[in-house]
This record gives structure tokens, sequence and C-alpha cells, in this order.
């Protein structure tokens, strides 16, 4: 498979290594310095496209991609405000986007696993809920893309948590989940839910070890989505 890395830092370098480990071919590794290359890339030869740059990128680079009926596998944080422009014009353009906020099989387990614990939780009022998120000092975005669809899974099931609010020291108004974002390297990422009561406390938590189950993720789904079209995600990719 022909793959363009839209976004060439430190993970679109570890997706190149992988995607050419498993018999691909990179066509271009596009940065803000040599953007000028997309003018000359032939884009009927690209069957798919990762774009993993930064969040005020993202948009531009997704929307060249859809533009040119290439489809795109996106893990860019930080930028979903105008995603349903994209889901359009996927639409628009009879291909494929696919989005995750995190592409790695532990992290999709993880989101599993706190939604069902966020259900055997909802009537437990005793409990005080929050989130902490732990990436590198380099992360542009805070809270993380993870965090936020950790947080929405809360929501989703806890009828006294309407949103979230990130914060320092964990207050926030009554109805809103707190979310701390610590910045600390070399940290991959490190997602952590915790429910305290006076009684006890019940936490779950993922630590990334490495980049690699992220990347990894990102090239099985550029392998899956070759053939799609559509707006899709990881309930589509995964079985479970
Ligand atoms: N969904 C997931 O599973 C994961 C998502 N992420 C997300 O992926 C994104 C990238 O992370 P990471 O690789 O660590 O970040 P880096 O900062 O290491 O890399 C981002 C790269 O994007 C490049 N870039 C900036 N602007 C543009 C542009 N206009 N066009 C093309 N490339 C551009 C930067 O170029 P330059 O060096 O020239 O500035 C840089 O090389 C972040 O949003 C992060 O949150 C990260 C890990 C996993
Ligand atoms: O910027 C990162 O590094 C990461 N970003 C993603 C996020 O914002 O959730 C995924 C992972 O946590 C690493």
């Amino acid at each position: 498979m022909n793959i363009l890395l839209l976004g060439y830092g430190k993970m679109g370098k570890i997706i190149g290594e992988i995607a050419e480990s498993r018999g691909h071919h990179i066509s271009g590794k596009i940065n803000i310095d040599n953007r000028g290359d997309l003018d000359t890339l032939d884009s009927s030869k690209i069957d798919v496209a990762i774009e993993f740059s930064q969040p005020d990128a993202a948009f531009e680079n997704i929307s060249w991609a859809i533009s040119k009926g290439i489809p795109v596998v996106s893990g860019t944080t930080g930028w979903l405000d105008k995603k349903q422009d994209i889901d359009d014009l996927t639409v628009k353009n009879a291909t494929a986007f696919f989005y995750a906020s995190n592409f790695s099989v532990g992290v999709n387990i993880f989101f599993k696993v706190n939604k069902f614990l966020a259900g055997l939780m909802k009537d437990q009022e005793d409990y005080k809920i929050s989130l902490e998120e732990v990436h590198h000092t380099e992360k542009k975005d805070a809270p993380s893309g993870t965090a936020i669809t950790l947080a929405e899974g809360i929501i989703g099931q806890i009828d006294r948590v309407q949103d979230w609010k990130l914060s320092d020291n964990g207050e926030v108004p009554s109805g809103s989940l707190p979310i701390t974002a610590k910045r600390i390297d070399p940290a991959p990422g490190t997602h952590i839910i915790r429910y305290q009561s006076e009684i006890d406390d019940i936490e779950i938590t993922h630590t990334a070890h490495s980049r690699k189950g992220f990347a990894l993720g990102a090239v099985l789904v550029s392998e899956w989505i070759k053939e799609k079209k559509g707006v899709l995600s990881m309930d589509d990719f995964l079985s479970f």
C-alpha cells in the first residue's frame, strides 16, 4: 500500500517504521516546512493518508486529502470542533475518514471498562469522580483527546455529571467532572479515573509504556480502511 504521512513528528516517524516493516511504501512525509510537496504528489497513487500533525494543522491537512478522494486515518487531537465539516466533505467526495482519539487496543479496552464501571457507579452518590491524565511536555493540547473520550463515557452513564472541566486542583462546580492534566517527561500517556469516598476509593489506570501501540493501531486501521467508504471509528474496526 502507498501511504502518505501528513505530519512527520514523533508519531509520524514510528508509524512510518511500522508501515515499512509491514511491507508498505511511504509516498511522502509532510511537515510544515515541506508542505509545498503536496502540490507535486500524484494523489491517484496514494492509497491512504495517515494524519498525526498538530491541532491547528489537522483540519487543513485532512481537507486537502479528502478533497482529492484519499482515505484519511487521523489521530491528531484538539481540533474536533470542525469534525462535522470533515465528515460532510468525506461523504461529498465518496471517500473514507477514520478518527480515533486513541488507536491503541489497550486504551480501547479501557474505554469499555470505563463505561462499565461508570454504569455500576451511577447511583453511588457518595463517590467523588475525577480524571487525571499525564503526558510529555511537548503535548500541545489539554486535556488529552483520550481524557475527553473517557469523560464522555462517564457523562453518558452518570446523570449527576453533565460536563467536564479542566482543573489544576480538582475543584469544579457541582455537576462537572474535573480533569487534571499533568505534563511530565517522558510520559507517552497515562489516564487515571478515580471514584473516592470517605469509606474507600476505586481507581482504574491505563499506562502506555511507549507510542508503539498508538502507531501500530493507526497502521492496522489504514490497512483495513483501504477499500471502505464513509465516516468510521474504532467501534467499526474493533470486534469487541
Ligand atoms: N490518536 C492517537 O492514538 C494519538 C494521537 N496523538 C496526537 O497526534 C498528534 C501528533 O503527535 P506527535 O507526533 O507526538 O507530535 P509532534 O509534535 O512530534 O509531531 C507533529 C508534527 O506535525 C507537523 N506539522 C505541524 N504543522 C503541520 C502542517 N501544517 N502540515 C503537516 N505537518 C505539520 C510538525 O512539523 P514541525 O516539526 O515542522 O513543526 C511535527 O513534525 C497530536 O495531536 C497528538 O495528540 C499522539 C499519539 C497517539
Ligand atoms: O499527544 C500525545 O502524545 C497523545 N495524544 C493522544 C491524546 O491526546 O489522547 C493519545 C495519547 O494519549 C498520546
